[in-house]
Formats: structure tokens, C-alpha cells, sequence
């Protein structure tokens, strides 16, 4: 009997712009995704004697049951590959849940990277990918780890060099926000893909700090004026942007270097994690 435990990252969306929408009622996307290693879950699975999948949690809000988007991909390698399932799954949760970080997709794709490990690689990234999809929007970007142009509705993923290091301080809270709200209570219309993302990428890269951009800010904002304040606060703290991360209502900014990320956290009044990615 075998056992695997894996780091799944969080992520943030430095710009989200919505371009259009499909028949099925999703939007299609045009973001840039950044994966935030600092803020990540623990997922831990344990081949046992016993048929099915079992899952334990130590949050309190996330299911343990068929909900739970681990399970679905649990279930859905279980069904592609024909292995039986017997796997008791543990997870410990830091990424904010319902936070617009991603946490839950993170698992799923770990879930799906960490079982294809545990019985020699009978699927591929892209098998694995197309199965994930059907569970999630957002689970296809954390099978690749690192940043990238995310379009579709998140499958069609293009790597991006950051050659800068990026300096991000994460404002939590603890009320949830379910994406499928956010992207029904948007601003109507539909932007023409204004933000280019190899400009985007390049100014990122010269250090000439581009401002972040969420198309779905806006109704979060006006629904939860919390999160307006502390953006704000954030900026008046020598953040050069701040926006609501993805669905929120997890906010960020971005710091020029290290000193003013501190210097922030040290002051801002309200929890905040700190998080960098150091160009290689
Ligand atoms: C907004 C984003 C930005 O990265 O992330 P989060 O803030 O949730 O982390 C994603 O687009 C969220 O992706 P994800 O959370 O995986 O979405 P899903 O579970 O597939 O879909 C939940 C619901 O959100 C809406 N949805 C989701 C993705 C998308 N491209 N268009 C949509 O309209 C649909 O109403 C869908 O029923
Ligand atoms: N493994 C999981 N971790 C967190 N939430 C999960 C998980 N599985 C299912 N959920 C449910 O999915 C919803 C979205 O959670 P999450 O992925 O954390 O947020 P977001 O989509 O905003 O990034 C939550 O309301 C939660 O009940």
C-alpha cells in the first residue's frame, strides 16, 4: 500500500478580462494566471483494503463528500482508467476557501497529478486536462505550475515568462463568494480583448509595474464595499495596483520590492499573507 502527498499551489489572476460568453451560459476568459506557492493546501492520499474514496478535511466549510472537487477527480480517474478506487484522502486547507484563489481546483488537478504518480502514469497532462475541465473552469492552469495566458474558459493555456520578481501581499476574508455570482452580477458587455498579454508580460518584465485588472471587481466591489476600503488601503499602504483576486473576496496588491511589501504588512490592520515569486 502506497501513500503521496503534494503541495497544490493558490493562484491569482493579475488581469481577468471577459470577452464573451458561450451557448452553455460560461464566459469566455482572458487572464493571466500567477501560481502562489507561499499560500498552498497539503493533499495526502493513501492507498487502503477498502473499495471507495474517503476524504477528511480540517476545514469545516469544505464538503467531504461527491462535492468536494477532489472526489470528482478522484472518481473521474477512477472511471477513465478503470483502477479501483480504494484511496483515503486527507486535506489541510490554507488556500482561502470560496476565496477567488482557486483552492479547490488546485486540489483537483493534484488529485488527478498525484494519483497518475501513485499508478505509473496511465493518463496524460492533456487526458488528465479534458477530464478536468468537465469538473472545472480553473483546474487546467494548475497542471502547469507556473504562469500563464489562460483563454477559453481556462483550458487553452499559454506559458508566460515573469523575469521579475513579484512582490504580492494576499488580504483574506472569511465570507465565501461563489464565481457563478460574480460572473452573473458583472457589468454588461463584453471587452474586445483590450489587455495584450505580451505587452502586459513585457512591462511586467521592465519593471515599468502594469496596473492589475479584473473584469468582475466591479459588482464585487459595490456588493461588498469592504473590499473597495481595502484596496484602497492597500494602494495607500505603496502597493502600486490592488484588485479582488479572481471571484473574490480575497484581495492583493502588488509591491516593488520586498522593503514595501513588509512595510505594509506590518501595517495593515487586517490579517494578510505575504507572497513572492522570484524570477529564476
Ligand atoms: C473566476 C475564476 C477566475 O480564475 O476563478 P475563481 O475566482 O473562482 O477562483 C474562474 O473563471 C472560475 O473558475 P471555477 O471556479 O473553476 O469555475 P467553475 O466551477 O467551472 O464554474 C462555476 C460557475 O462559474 C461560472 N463561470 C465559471 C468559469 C467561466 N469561465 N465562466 C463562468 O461563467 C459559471 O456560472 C459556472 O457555473
Ligand atoms: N477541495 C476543495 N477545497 C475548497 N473548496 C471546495 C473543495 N471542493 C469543493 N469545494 C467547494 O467549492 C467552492 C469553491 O471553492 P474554492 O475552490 O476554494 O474557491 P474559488 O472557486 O473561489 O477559487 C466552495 O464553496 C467549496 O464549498
Amino acid at each position: 500500500m502506497s501513500s503521496i502527498t503534494v503541495s497544490c499551489p493558490g493562484k491569482v489572476n493579475l488581469f481577468l478580462d471577459v470577452v464573451g460568453k458561450r451557448q452553455d451560459g460560461y464566459h469566455l476568459i482572458e487572464s493571466l494566471f500567477l501560481p502562489i506557492t507561499d499560500i498552498a493546501d497539503t493533499l495526502s492520499i493513501k492507498q487502503v483494503d477498502t473499495e471507495g474514496i474517503s476524504i477528511s478535511c480540517d476545514h469545516p466549510d469544505v464538503p467531504t463528500d461527491s462535492k468536494n472537487l477532489v472526489y470528482k477527480a478522484a472518481q473521474a480517474f477512477a472511471d477513465k482508467t478503470k483502477i479501483e478506487a480504494t484511496w483515503q484522502i486527507t486535506l489541510d486547507k490554507n488556500i482561502p476557501v470560496a476565496g477567488g484563489m482557486g483552492g479547490g481546483s488546485s486540489n483537483a488537478a493534484s488529485t488527478f497529478m498525484a494519483l497518475n504518480q501513485l499508478y505509473n502514469h496511465p493518463l496524460t497532462k492533456t487526458e488528465m486536462q479534458q477530464l478536468a475541465i468537465k469538473i472545472g473552469a480553473d483546474i487546467p492552469f494548475f497542471f502547469e505550475k507556473s504562469p500563464a495566458f489562460v483563454q477559453g474558459i481556462g483550458e487553452k493555456i499559454t506559458p508566460v515568462k515573469i523575469e521579475e520578481s513579484l512582490f504580492i501581499l494576499f488580504v483574506p476574508f472569511t465570507f465565501p463568494i461563489a464565481a457563478s455570482w460574480a460572473y452573473k452580477n458583472r457589468q454588461a458587455g463584453f471587452s474586445h480583448g483590450e489587455i495584450n498579454c505580451a505587452e502586459y508580460t513585457r512591462k511586467l518584465n521592465a519593471n515599468e509595474s502594469p496596473d492589475t485588472y479584473n473584469d468582475l471587481a466591479h459588482a464585487l466591489t459595490e456588493k461588498f464595499p469592504l473590499l473597495k476600503q481595502t484596496c484602497e488601503e492597500l494602494l495607500s499602504l505603496g502597493a502600486y495596483s490592488s484588485n479582488v483576486s479572481g471571484s473574490g473576496p480575497t484581495c492583493f496588491a502588488l509591491f516593488k520590492d520586498e522593503e514595501s511589501l513588509d512595510l505594509a504588512h506590518n501595517k495593515l490592520k487586517r490579517p494578510s499573507i505575504k507572497a513572492k515569486l522570484i524570477s529564476s
